[in-house]
């Protein structure tokens, strides 16, 4: 594969090419020869970036003639008339326009079974529910990341625009000559085991367990895995944009620092051959031939655009007085909802920390909440599960379902010296929060790997009660 200078360049551009200096082409990167590729820093930023110096045009977005024989082609992610703090687009200079590209047909491959939005119509239990981790596929059954997506809940759907959908991968097989975007949300990926190499229209992430990587709506991309094997969690979001949260009273710093958000450089690939687009669109899979690879951008500029953030950079806030606060202090990313203050979802983490709180029960107590709460843990242990949450896993616990610290956390933590600082290290643990109740899917109530004696967790809470006489 060839990533820059097709036949078909001119003598300029040859040029142009042999001279850059910043040239990143997409074969190098997935070489891994350009182990400090970059990326750029914050989040939303107007980015603008070309493999290829001089693709880029001065001035206007548009022009007669794009350098290099390119197709200008724009990218919306909001609606134009979207007020300019919330307004998302770019512009993207691409060997072929988006448009090109075979007749779609509904897809019939193994996600068609496992990836989906049919969140159930029929009754909702109010139990506790918890899984293991979803196994890997097997060699006699090779999956790539599309392939081994098994949905597990959500609400909502894209033609509402609002709601989640909740997914769990385990693949052992790269995408190679098939592209995959979803039109129907935004895809923010937790990856737990194995790293991604997630090749996009827009530049490539490399993110590992304990980071995250959001790909836009729309954005076409091919995931290959570096360690042969990945197994992780994505939300895929219906609703508005992941966004940062207001501080408040905490002031300019704290929680996720918009410095902290990558965005990678322009990357291409000029790659012509048998080629597979797979497309998500309103709730079903579709497949359509593509001759030529849809990574073909060789400069964009925009605030619409994936990135990637460490969740080891989070700059975790809590209580140094007294009290186990609210989880809302743990909020990374946020999807708005028509209601202020009440989120479509709330993108929140359990990361290392340091509690020092007096006369206080320091694990998260027990409680029922109006939002609905999907748990996984990438790494090590929660401070609420002594046993059972495995790293893989995954919980949820609806609407107004009682739920807290399992009967040996509480006994433990309800005798605890708490003169000395509990400090929590090697975890990382995260909840998709949503204001409406996550329906689970059939195939995730059925699953083998559901632990169908989760709610036993609690019965071992004794009766404490002593009156005065
Ligand atoms: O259920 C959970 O473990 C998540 C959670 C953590 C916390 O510290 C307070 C409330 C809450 O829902
Ligand atoms: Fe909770």
């Amino acid at each position: 594969m060839t990533s820059h200078a097709s036949g078909a360049a001119d003598a300029a551009t040859e040029r142009a090419i042999e001279n850059a200096e910043n040239v990143i082409p997409l074969a190098e990167a997935r070489s891994g020869r350009v182990p400090t590729r970059g990326y750029m820093s914050g989040f939303g930023n107007e980015f603008a970036t070309e493999a290829i110096p001089g693709t880029l045009p001065v001035g206007r977005n548009s022009p007669q003639r794009v350098a290099y024989g390119l197709y200008a082609e724009q990218i919306s992610g909001t609606a134009f008339t979207a007020p300019r703090g919330e307004n998302r687009r770019s512009w993207l200079y691409r060997i072929r326009p988006a448009a090109m590209h075979g007749t779609f047909a509904l897809y019939e491959g193994p996600a068609t079974a496992t990836f989906h939005n049919d969140f159930h119509a029929g009754p909702v239990t109010p139990d506790q529910l918890r899984w293991s981790p979803l196994p890997l596929p097997g060699a006699e059954a090779p999956r790539d990341f599309v392939d081994g997506l098994f949905t597990v809940a959500g609400n909502g759907g894209p033609a509402a625009q609002t709601g989640l959908g909740v997914h769990l991968y385990a693949a052992n097989r790269d995408m190679d000559g098939r592209y995959f975007y979803d039109a129907d949300g935004e895809l923010l990926i937790v990856p737990q085991q194995g790293r991604l190499h997630i090749e996009t229209e827009l530049g490539v992430l490399d993110v590992e367990p304990q980071e995250i990587a959001v790909i836009p709506r729309g954005v076409r991309f091919a995931v290959t895995l570096p360690d042969g094997a990945a197994r992780g969690y994505v939300c895929e979001n219906f609703g508005a944009m992941l966004r940062l949260p207001d501080l408040g009273p905490i002031g300019s710093n704290g929680l996720a620092n918009p410095r902290d958000f990558l965005t990678p450089h322009a990357a291409f690939e000029d790659r012509e051959g048998e080629l597979e687009l797979i497309a998500k669109f309103q709730g079903h899979l579709w497949r359509a031939d593509i001759a030529h690879s849809p990574l073909d951008v060789v400069g964009w500029h925009g605030n619409y655009a994936p990135y990637k953030y460490d969740l080891r950079h989070f700059n975790a806030i809590g209580s140094i007085s007294f009290d186990h606060p609210d989880p809302s202090i743990f909020l990374v990313l946020h999807s708005a909802s028509d209601t202020p203050g009440t989120s479509n979802i709330d993108f929140v983490i359990f990361p290392p920390r340091t509690l020092a709180m007096q006369d206080t029960f320091r694990p998260p107590w027990f409680h029922r909440n109006i939002a609905s709460e999907f748990m996984g843990l990438v790494h090590g242990a929660y401070d609420a599960k002594a046993e059972g949450f495995a790293p893989g896993g995954c919980s949820l616990h609806n609407s107004m379902t009682g739920h807290g610290p399992d009967a040996a956390t509480f006994e433990k933590a309800s005798h605890a010296d708490l003169s000395k600082p509990d400090v929590i290290r090697d975890t990382m643990a995260f909840m998709f929060e949503s204001r409406s109740v996550i329906r689970p899917t059939r195939q995730a109530l059925d699953a083998e790997h559901r632990q169908r004696d989760y709610q036993a967790c609690w019965s071992g809470l004794r009766k404490h009660f002593s009156p005065p006489p």
